[in-house]
């Protein structure tokens, strides 16, 4: 071989070696150096191997709740987890006053991994931005979240419902067409003898399709006809895309996030799934945007009343009140919508999901609020054909205790997300209202505070805090609605920072814009088929953890999300 030839070969290995020694050095600082200076290291927590994470006992809703309280009577409120490993200290809390902190502090992100597998799927949406860009589009979406906006959506949300009950009601005249069919056997008896015809509705799925319609009339003025047919194509490409979303991003989707390169050379199924869904979103949406936009400035420039009361329309209102520097683009706020359209749909079907299951586990909770809701129908008016008839009833609806309770005890027991994540972006110190004992026997007492180092990620566990016994008492695991007319002094404010008392919503500035439409949306749907339907337990039901909690019937994961349930008629 030539010297020319060796000397080529000398450099290659070198160029292919830095690159390597990089990845070595970043390898040993982040499994061996790192973790030994990082303060988390001191606090106690689960043990582990050296690759073994603690994920499933975090985050699998079967065994979720029994870890976190085993893990706080060992521990403490306040203590650490391993995340990708033995090296990965991640802290984990129920103590009120570190959520508050965390969720309050500018200090802490969204992953900027979740951030971006998100912004890949829908755009710049809400969830993807931080700091000043995020407190300027959420000034600029508020708008549409006001008691206002939502109150003049009403109208819409008796509309789906009502058309979900006679859709209900037709498939009980016709049980060939019910879900019976489509359903597997149940893996075990119903638990109580059935009294009921045997009509069995697939609830999780009828939600699901009815709240994608409101969220289409809502959120751009749109008629998907979910509930009817689910062929439209725009419906279709959001329900692929928010499947990829479901999923989870899985390795090769990890890999990409690091180097997305590997996406533009090799595209893959879900790549194409997504640029064909995201072309025809845009296409519509684009559409949308056009014609609401001339719309809007005719009729500004006519002096006349902006009657249109969709997401979209108020958004573009809004946008072009607010400062040309900070103004969104077309693109952008398509983003918005979608994102909404992601995070409010089916979010939304599975209270209305868990409630129906809670329900029908409790016939005498069942009973009464049927009660509570005859004497609604005899003294308010219960046709939704105008917007005042509908105002005035959502009003009424609202209003009702019982059927209040149902509600915020179904979303405080099944929350449909189960926690979120937080990053430092800075070293930081946090206050503690709980003492915390360090694993050489230091005591932490309350009110001083833990170091915690940038880069550390915290887990924001929503149903640990929803079931803390500490907040809600020795029964914080029982479906019992009564609990809401007496709280204890822990799950109120100034104690419990969370949105109406709970942590369902997350609180601070990243906390859901969409929680009052979700529950006026939930209340709605709930008060309008309680009184026509009777419901019984189909099936065993477990749930499972992806983005959202969803139900599924015990042991028969291959068959899907599914909430099988007996219906039958109230006698009127
Ligand atoms: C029961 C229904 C719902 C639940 C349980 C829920 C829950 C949540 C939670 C926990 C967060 C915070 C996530 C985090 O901090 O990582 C969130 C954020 C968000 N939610 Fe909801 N949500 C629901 C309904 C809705 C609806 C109906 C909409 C819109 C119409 C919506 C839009 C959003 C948006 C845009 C964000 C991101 C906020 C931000 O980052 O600033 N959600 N939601």
């Amino acid at each position: 071989m030539s010297t020319l030839a060796l000397g080529f070969l000398k450099a290659c290995s070198i160029i292919l070696l830095i690159p390597v020694a990089q990845g070595l050095v970043w390898l040993i600082n982040m499994m061996i150096v790192a973790p030994i200076f990082d303060p988390l290291k001191k606090m106690q927590g689960p043990d582990g191997s050296l690759l073994q994470n603690h994920f499933r006992e975090l985050m699998d809703p079967s065994i979720s709740p029994d870890t976190h309280e085993n893990w706080v009577k060992s521990f403490g409120k306040t203590f650490r987890f391993h995340g990708f490993g033995k090296h990965d200290f991640r802290l984990l809390s129920v103590d009120l006053c570190v959520m508050s902190h965390i969720l309050n502090s500018p200090i802490y992100e969204k992953p900027w991994q979740t951030r971006t597998l998100l912004s890949n799927l829908f755009g710049r949406g809400t969830f993807t931005m931080e700091g000043t860009e995020h407190k300027t589009l959420r000034k600029l979406i508020a708008p549409a979240f006001s008691s206002q906006s939502i109150k003049a959506m009403t109208p819409i949300f008796f509309q789906k419902a009502e058309e979900l009950r006679d859709k209900w009601e037709s498939l009980m005249s016709s049980p060939s067409s019910a879900d019976n069919a489509k359903l597997p056997p149940p893996s075990a008896p119903p638990c109580s003898p059935p009294s009921l015809t045997d009509v069995v509705i697939d609830v999780a799925h009828w939600f699901s399709r009815a709240t994608f319609d409101v969220m289409g009339l809502t959120g751009f003025d749109y008629h998907f006809h979910a509930i009817q047919c689910e062929s439209e194509e725009v419906y279709l490409a959001y329900r692929n895309m928010f499947k990829l979303a479901d999923k989870g991003p899985g390795l090769r989707g990890l890999v990409q996030l690091y180097f997305p390169i590997i996406e533009k050379i090799f595209p893959n199924k879900a790549t194409c799934i997504t640029n064909e869904s995201r072309r025809i979103i845009d296409e519509a949406g684009q559409r949308l945007i056009h014609s609401k936009k001339s719309a809007i400035l005719a009729e500004k420039a006519s002096a006349m009343e902006i009657t249109e009361k969709d997401i979209l329309s108020l958004l573009i209102k809004s946008n072009l009140s607010s400062d040309v520097l900070t103004r969104l683009s077309d693109a952008d706020i398509l983003a918005q919508i979608s994102t909404f359209l992601f995070a409010g749909s089916d979010s939304t079907a599975l209270a209305m999901s868990w409630c129906i299951h809670l329900l029908s586990l409790h016939p005498d909770v069942q009973g009464r609020l049927r009660n509570e809701l005859g004497s609604l129908s005899s003294c308010a008016s219960t046709s939704s054909s105008t917007v005042h008839s509908a105002q005035s009833h959502a009003e009424a609806i609202e209003g009702l205790p019982f059927l209040d309770a149902v509600v915020r005890e179904t979303l405080r027991l099944c929350p449909p997300v189960h926690g979120t994540m937080r990053v430092a972006t800075r070293d930081d110190n946090i206050p503690i209202s709980s003492p915390i004992v360090l694993r050489n026997g230091t005591i932490i007492q309350a009110g001083e505070s833990i170091p915690l180092r940038k880069g550390s990620y915290v887990h924001i566990p929503i149903e640990a805090l929803n079931f803390s016994t500490d907040i809600w008492g020795e029964d914080a695991r029982i479906f019992n609605p009564d609990r809401w007319f007496s709280l204890p002094h822990t799950a109120r404010a100034p104690s419990h920072p969370g949105i109406r008392n709970l942590m369902t919503f997350s609180f601070g500035p990243h906390a859901c814009p969409g929680w009052k439409f979700s529950i006026l949306e939930t209340k709605i749907f709930i008060a309008t088929l309680i009184p026509h339907f009777l419901f019984e337990p189909a099936a065993d039901i477990q749930k499972f953890n992806a983005i959202l909690t969803r139900p599924y019937v015990y042991d028969q994961f291959e068959f899907g999300t599914r909430l099988p349930v007996k219906i039958g008629r109230v006698d009127l």
